[in-house]
């Protein structure tokens, strides 16, 4: 058993996709990048962070997994945006190009802490403002880093990713896997072979 340091229903799937057992808790952290930050610190200190903060909250009964993913274009972060405007700025900023998607992604435990990160490339076709603002519309764009989904809609916008499907969704379940191993939670194929 483990708790998810997180509200991202997509985390949640893909946990459940590689059947650990956990529990959603919330946390609240500022998720402001600190000036000058590098991406991959910016999604390492994140990730850290929430399960630092679950880890706290729970009493350390079990272990905690955090994460956090960002899309970064021409050097610049890409969170959730804030509004449909910010959503289309993003959008046409990604159109046409290759950006990256970083999720970082940490265990703390009784036996220590843990943190990686998962880098990703997402290439998108050209765009018209059209296409933008259908897409927009509707809302998928709304709580996605980047303002677009791998495994919705955008999907026929994308042409090439190089990487993990399951980090640019959120949760990049090999890595994920790893270090729940190195903090010693059975997974199914542990089960499985026992
Ligand atoms: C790039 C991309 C991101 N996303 C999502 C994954 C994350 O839920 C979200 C990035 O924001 P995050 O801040 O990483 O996560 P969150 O706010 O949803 O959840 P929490 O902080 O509580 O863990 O964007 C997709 O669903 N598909 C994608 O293709």
């Amino acid at each position: 058993m483990i708790y998810l340091a997180s509200q991202s229903p997509r985390r949640c799937e893909l946990l459940a996709q590689i059947h650990v057992d956990f529990q959603q808790i919330s946390v609240d952290v500022d998720e402001t990048p600190l000036l000058y930050e590098a991406p991959a610190h910016y999604v390492s200190r994140l990730a850290l962070t929430k399960a630092r903060c679950g880890y706290a909250q729970s009493q350390a009964v079990y272990p905690v997994l955090g994460a956090d993913t960002s899309v970064i274009c021409d050097g610049v972060i890409f969170g959730k945006p804030c509004d449909d405007a910010d959503a289309k700025r993003m959008l046409q900023q990604l159109a046409g190009k290759t950006h990256e998607v970083m999720t970082g992604i940490a265990v703390v435990s009784a036996l220590g802490e843990q943190v990686l990160v998962n880098y990703n490339q997402v290439t998108f076709r050209p765009l018209s403002e059209l296409e933008i603002d259908c897409y927009i519309a509707t809302g998928e764009p709304t709580d996605k880093a980047g303002a677009y989904a791998v495994q919705g809609l955008a999907s026929i916008f994308i042409t090439q990713i190089m990487g993990s499907y399951s980090g640019i969704m959120g949760l990049p379940l090999h890595e994920t896997a790893v270090l729940l191993q190195q903090a010693r939670v059975p997974l199914w194929i542990t089960k499985t072979f026992k």
